[in-house]
C-alpha cells in the first residue's frame, strides 16, 4: 500500500470513533456524531484539526475521546473541543485531558472564543493515575477555564452527560445551552446518591436539562434539537468580539415593525397593574434581535442580548407580570452574571426599571436574600461598559439601587413621565410611618386619613420634583425611547472609565 493510502485508511478508521452499537444507540436517541456536531456549526470546511492520531496506536481504543479543532464561526476564528460518547463514553483518558488543555492553550494564544461540545462520562476511571491529580491531570481544563473566563467568550453546548468533575466545565462557561432529554449533569448519578444518601431519584430530577434551566441555573438555554443548540451558539457569538480587547461589531440597523399600541399605551398607570416587559423591549430594539438567556430560570427579571440602533447590548429588565417584578435570590445571581459577561466583552447595558424591591420574609432571609442582592449591586457598580438606567415605572428601595439607580454612576438615568422613585410604594410607607397614628382614628376615619396620607407622599415623590432636583437626568416620552437610547449609546461607546484602582474587591459571593 503506498504512503498516502496508508495514510488515508488511518485517517479514515480514526474518523470512524468508536464500536458502532454506541453510533447507533446515540442515533436512537436523536444524537449527533461528534465530527457531525462540528461540521454543522463551523463555517464551510474550514477546519483545522490538532490531535487527531492521539491514542490511535492503542489497542483498546479506535482514538482518542475528544477531537480538537480550530475553524471559522460566522468568519470568525473559534477554538473548540467535542467528547466523542462512542468512545469510552466521551469519558477522560490521559491524552483526552491533554488535548483539551492543548486547545484550550491555543485559544487562549489567538485570543479567540472557545467552544465547549459536551457529551462526557468525565474522568475515565480505569486511567485515573495518568489523567487525574497532576500538574496536567483534568483540574487544570478547569483552571485554563477560569484563566480564560473574561479573556474570551466561552460557550457549553451540553449535547448528553456532563457526569461529576466534567460538570465544571459548564459551570465555568459563559452560557450553557442543554438539549431538553439528553443533556445532564450531576456531580453524582443517581445511582450513586442512592448508594451513598439512600434518595431515589430519575436522571431527569437530579441533573436534566429542564430542571438545570428552571431551578438550578446552571443551564442558561433550553433547546429541543442538536441542530437548534448549534444555531442559537452561532447567533450568540455575532452579539460578542473575539475577545476582551475588542468591541462587538456594529451591523445595520433594523426598525421594529410596526406595532397597533406604542409603549405610551401598553404601560398602565396603575403601578400594581401588570403588564408584560417583553411588550417594551420588543418597541424598543432592533426587529428580531432579542437573544434571551436564562428565560426560564427567574423569570421574574429578564436578561437578554439585543441590537439597538445595529449596537449589541444586553438588557435587564422586571417583569411586572410574574411576581410582581420583585427581585430574588435567582433574580439577583442572574443579574449579577450577566452583567458581568456583558462587562467583559464590552457590550453596553440597558436597565428596564419597574420593580416594588427585593422580596421580604423569613424563607428569602435564610436562602440569604441580603448577600445576594449584595452580589448584583457589586456586579452593575463594578462595569465601566456605557450603562442607561430607565425607570419605566417604579422604583422602589433596594430595587432602585440594583436597577443602576442614580447613586451607582450610570451614564445617564432617564424616567418615563409616570415613573416613581421612593424608598417604598404610597401604601406601604404610610402604614410605616402612620400605623399608630391610624390605629386611634375612629374606624369611620380611617380611609379618608390613609387616602389623604397616600395623596400627599405621591406629591412629594412626584417625578418632575425629582427631575428638578437634579435626581434623573431626563424625563422622556415612552414612545422616543428608541430613538433616546441610540443617540446616547452612540455618544457613550467611548467612554473611558475605570472603576478603581486595586487588586479585585472582595465579593459577596
Ligand atoms: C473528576 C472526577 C470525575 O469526573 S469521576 C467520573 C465519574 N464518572 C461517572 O461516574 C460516570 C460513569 N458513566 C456513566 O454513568 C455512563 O457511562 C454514562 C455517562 C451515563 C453513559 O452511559 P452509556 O451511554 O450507557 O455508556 P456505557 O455506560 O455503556 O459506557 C460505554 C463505555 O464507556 C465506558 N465508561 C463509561 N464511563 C466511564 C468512565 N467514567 N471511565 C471509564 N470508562 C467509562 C464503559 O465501561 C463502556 O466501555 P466499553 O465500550 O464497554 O469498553
Amino acid at each position: 500500500m503506498s504512503i498516502e493510502k496508508e495514510l488515508e485508511r488511518r485517517i479514515e478508521k480514526i474518523k470512524k470513533g468508536g464500536k458502532q452499537k454506541y453510533h447507533d444507540s446515540n442515533a436512537e436517541k436523536g444524537k449527533l456524531f461528534a465530527r457531525e456536531r462540528i461540521h454543522l456549526l463551523f463555517d464551510s470546511h474550514e477546519i483545522l484539526e490538532d490531535g487527531l492520531f492521539a491514542n490511535a496506536m492503542d489497542e483498546d481504543l479506535p482514538a482518542d475521546g475528544v477531537i480538537t479543532v480550530t475553524g471559522k464561526i460566522n468568519g470568525q476564528t473559534v477554538c473548540a473541543m467535542a467528547n466523542d460518547s462512542t468512545v469510552k463514553a466521551g469519558s477522560w483518558g490521559q491524552r483526552t485531558v491533554e488535548k483539551i488543555l492543548r486547545i484550550q492553550e491555543t485559544a487562549e494564544r489567538l485570543e479567540v472564543p472557545m467552544i465547549y461540545l459536551v457529551d462526557s462520562a468525565g474522568a475515565r476511571i480505569t486511567d485515573q493515575i495518568d489523567m487525574f491529580p497532576g500538574r496536567r491531570g483534568a483540574g487544570r481544563i478547569f483552571y485554563n477555564q477560569i484563566k480564560l473566563s473574561g479573556r474570551v467568550p466561552q460557550v457549553c453546548l451540553l449535547f448528553g452527560p456532563s457526569a461529576a468533575g466534567g460538570a465544571y466545565i459548564p459551570a465555568f462557561c459563559d452560557i450553557v445551552i442543554m438539549v431538553d432529554g439528553n443533556a445532564s449533569m450531576y456531580l453524582g448519578s443517581p445511582r450513586m446518591a442512592e448508594k451513598v444518601i439512600g434518595e431515589k431519584v430519575s436522571l431527569e430530577e437530579m441533573g436534566g436539562a429542564k430542571m438545570h434551566c428552571t431551578t438550578s441555573g446552571v443551564g442558561d438555554v433550553l433547546v429541543d434539537t442538536e441542530e437548534e443548540a448549534i444555531q442559537f451558539t452561532q447567533k450568540y457569538l455575532t452579539y460578542f468580539p473575539a475577545n476582551f480587547r475588542k468591541k462587538p461589531k456594529q451591523i445595520d440597523s433594523v426598525e421594529p415593525k410596526a406595532f397597533d399600541k406604542p409603549i405610551s399605551e401598553i404601560i398602565p398607570e396603575n403601578q400594581n397593574a401588570a403588564f408584560n416587559m417583553y411588550d417594551l423591549i420588543d418597541r424598543t430594539i432592533d426587529e428580531g434581535s432579542f437573544y434571551e438567556i436564562k428565560k426560564r430560570f427567574a423569570p421574574e427579571l429578564i436578561t437578554g442580548l439585543a441590537r439597538v440602533g445595529g449596537r449589541s447590548v444586553g438588557i435587564i429588565a422586571n417583569q411586572p407580570r410574574v411576581k410582581g417584578g420583585v427581585l430574588f435570590t435567582d433574580s439577583a445571581d442572574k443579574a449579577a452574571k450577566f452583567i458581568q459577561l456583558c462587562d467583559a466583552f464590552e457590550i453596553p447595558l440597558l436597565f428596564l426599571t419597574d420593580v416594588p424591591g427585593f422580596m421580604i420574609g423569613t424563607r428569602v432571609e435564610k436562602q440569604g436574600i441580603i448577600r445576594h442582592g449584595a452580589k448584583m449591586l457589586f456586579a452593575m457598580s463594578e462595569v465601566t461598559v456605557p450603562k442607561i438606567s430607565v425607570i419605566v415605572r417604579k422604583a422602589y428601595g433596594a430595587g432602585l439601587y440594583a436597577m443602576s439607580g442614580p447613586a451607582f454612576d450610570p451614564d445617564c438615568c432617564l424616567a418615563f413621565p409616570n415613573a416613581q422613585i421612593a424608598v417604598m410604594g404610597p401604601e406601604a410607607a404610610v402604614n410605616a410611618v402612620e400605623a399608630n397614628k391610624i390605629a386611634k382614628l375612629p374606624e369611620e376615619e380611617r380611609a379618608a386619613y390613609i387616602q389623604e396620607k397616600q395623596a400627599a407622599y405621591k406629591e412629594n415623590i412626584d417625578i418632575y420634583r425629582l427631575a428638578s432636583e437634579m435626581i434623573i437626568d431626563d424625563i422622556i416620552d415612552p414612545d422616543q425611547l428608541r430613538q433616546e437610547l441610540i443617540s446616547r449609546f452612540a455618544i457613550y461607546q467611548n467612554k473611558n472609565k475605570q472603576f478603581t484602582e486595586r487588586k479585585h474587591g472582595v465579593y459577596p459571593v
